[in-house]
């Protein structure tokens, strides 16, 4: 049976990236996906976006949903200071799988942990069985229309605290509404639009910031 173009993936980062290198990892993800087949990482250009705001929220607990190949997950690893961590939920046994082996190969491992499983299920989990308090970063980048269910049920779990900040790739294409209706008309998320474009391409696309409660959190320090 031949390879999935995620195994194709992991071939080229496996025979190309310097191990233990996060960059060269990202590089050469970036590299296969704009010159041989396209893959829906967040790619360089709103992976910058990523960068900078996980600096801003310097987390000590970050979560993903989606990890797909392992792409963001390692942008977002390698910005993590020490004893921080990064889990992400990815339900596709074999996208868990090659991320596993993609984030092994970046040196990461030690701070990310791959939940395998969907996000509905394991959200309601993060407090007992994976001792998380509350979240101070979350990266939105699954099913888009599960973004506002789910950023829903993080509240209800009591997993966001004031000032957590949630990041949501793909606002303009494939688009999130349900999601940008439901947080922009939210009281307590301050929301940031980044205008940017889809990965390897020319088309338009936008990555949504929204902070909850922000006021609150500044007014404590
Ligand atoms: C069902 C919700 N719960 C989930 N729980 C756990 N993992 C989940 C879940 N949903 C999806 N996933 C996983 O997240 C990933 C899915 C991401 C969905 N992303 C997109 O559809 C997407 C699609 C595009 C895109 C853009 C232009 C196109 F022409 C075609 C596609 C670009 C992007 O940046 C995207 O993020 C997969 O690895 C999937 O297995
Ligand atoms: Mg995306």
């Amino acid at each position: 049976m031949d390879q999935s173009k995620e195994q194709r993936i992991l071939n080229s980062v496996s025979y190309n990236a310097v191990k233990g290198d996060p960059e060269s990892v990202i590089n050469c993800i970036d590299k296969y996906c704009s010159q041989y087949e396209w893959a829906m990482n967040v790619g360089d250009e709103k992976g910058t976006i990523l960068d900078k705001v996980v600096e801003e929220a310097d987390p000590s607990v970050a979560l993903e949903l989606g990890t797909y190949c392992g792409y963001s997950a390692i942008r977002i690893a390698r910005l993590l200071k020490p004893n921080t961590r990064l889990l992400t939920i990815e339900f596709n046994p074999e996208f868990a799988s090659i991320a596993k082996e993609i984030i092994e190969i970046a040196g990461l491992s030690e701070k990310v942990t791959i939940l395998e499983g969907h996000s509905e299920d394991i959200i309601p989990q993060l407090k007992k069985k994976y001792e998380v308090e509350t979240l101070d970063f979350v990266f939105l980048d699954h099913w888009k229309e599960r973004y506002a269910p789910d950023t829903i049920l993080l509240e209800e779990c009591g997993l966001l605290r004031k000032g957590s900040i949630l990041l949501a790739d793909n606002i303009i294409y494939p688009g999130a509404p349900e999601f940008i209706k439901y947080i922009r008309s939210n009281k307590r998320f301050e929301c940031t639009s980044y205008p940017s474009h889809l990965e390897y391409m020319k088309v338009e696309d936008a990555m949504e910031k929204a902070v909850k409660d922000p006021g609150a959190a500044a007014m404590l320090f």
